[in-house]
């Protein structure tokens, strides 16, 4: 694989990235977020002061080494942890600011999570898997057959919505857990590492229905991935090194091939264990 990165193109701006991804609304915007862990003595600075936009209807990934703060970061977006400094704000409302209750009501109302191993429930049919994210938000409940019919048709999976997940394929059960997070039409869909407990074949089908999710359905997806070829699919790349901003690559007029060969390109460059090709 390394041959194919011989010479890699300069970076834009190591460690000294203002705001990436300018947008009139961003769904997402992160200002000068930082977290540190630890005390006198012991401290990490796992994220160091990062800003950056997501607009509306974007799916963009997130690189970066092994320890960069990639999942300090989805975990702060996510509201699952609190940064030590900086705003995050989520269509204008600053989440740093909530409650504990006030952020479980904004996490199960206004986003949506896509986990590595699924989370869905076993006791609880495709169907139902995907309507109990629409019931837990009080959804008009003559609503919940046609919109769980829809997203299934959209993804593919209307076979399977009567089969319990022992009864699925990893790559089915993964295209589930995508249904039931864009069901409820939330503001953000967090997607973290969505293809890593997938064969190939797999995991280019739940990319496919990412990228369905984003053209189709209009979502606003981050997703945190190891794995250049998914992030491939992802219309803009953000890399993090040391917990900083390092770079941003666009797909643009690109093909998702040549895109590929870019982030490539950028992952050899920051070195680390990010160069995995499905
Ligand atoms: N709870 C914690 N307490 C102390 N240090 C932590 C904690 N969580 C993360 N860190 C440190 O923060 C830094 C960033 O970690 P993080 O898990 O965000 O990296 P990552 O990019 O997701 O890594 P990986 O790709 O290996 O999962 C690392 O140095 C890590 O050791």
């Amino acid at each position: 694989m390394a041959e194919t990165v011989a010479s890699p193109t300069p970076v834009m701006f190591p460690g000294t990235c203002g705001i990436a991804g300018e947008v009139a609304t961003p769904v997402l915007a992160l200002r000068n977020v930082e977290k540190v862990f630890g005390r006198r003595g012991s401290v990490t600075h796992a994220l160091n002061g990062i800003s950056f936009n997501v607009g509306k209807g974007e799916f963009i990934g997130i690189m970066g080494p092994s320890g960069s703060g990639k999942s300090t970061l989805l975990n702060c977006v996510a509201t699952i942890d609190v940064p030590t400094s900086g705003h995050i704000l989520v269509d204008g409302q600053d989440l740093t600011t909530l409650s504990k209750r006030q952020l479980a009501a904004f996490r199960r109302d206004q986003m949506g999570f896509v986990f590595q191993d699924f989370n869905l429930l076993d006791t609880l049919t495709a169907y139902e898997n995907i309507a109990l994210a629409l019931t837990i938000k009080h959804a008009r409940p003559s609503a919940i057959p046609s919109r769980v019919k829809s997203i299934a048709g959209t993804l593919g999976i209307e076979e399977v919505l009567d089969k319990y997940p022992y009864q699925m394929s990893g790559g089915q059960q993964q295209r589930v857990a995508a249904a039931r997070a864009i069901v409820s039409d939330p503001k953000l869909v967090l997607a973290d590492e969505p293809t890593g407990a997938l064969d190939s074949r797999s995991a280019a089908v739940m990319l496919d229905t990412l990228d369905m999710m984003n053209r189709v359905l209009s979502a606003t997806i981050m997703m945190v991935t190891h794995d250049a070829f998914a992030a491939s699919f992802a219309q803009r790349v953000l890399f993090i090194k040391d917990g900083r901003l390092f770079n941003e690559i666009r797909r643009g007029d690109l093909s998702r091939e040549d895109f590929f060969a870019r982030i490539l390109e950028v992952v050899a460059f920051l070195g680390g264990d990010d160069a995995h090709v499905a």
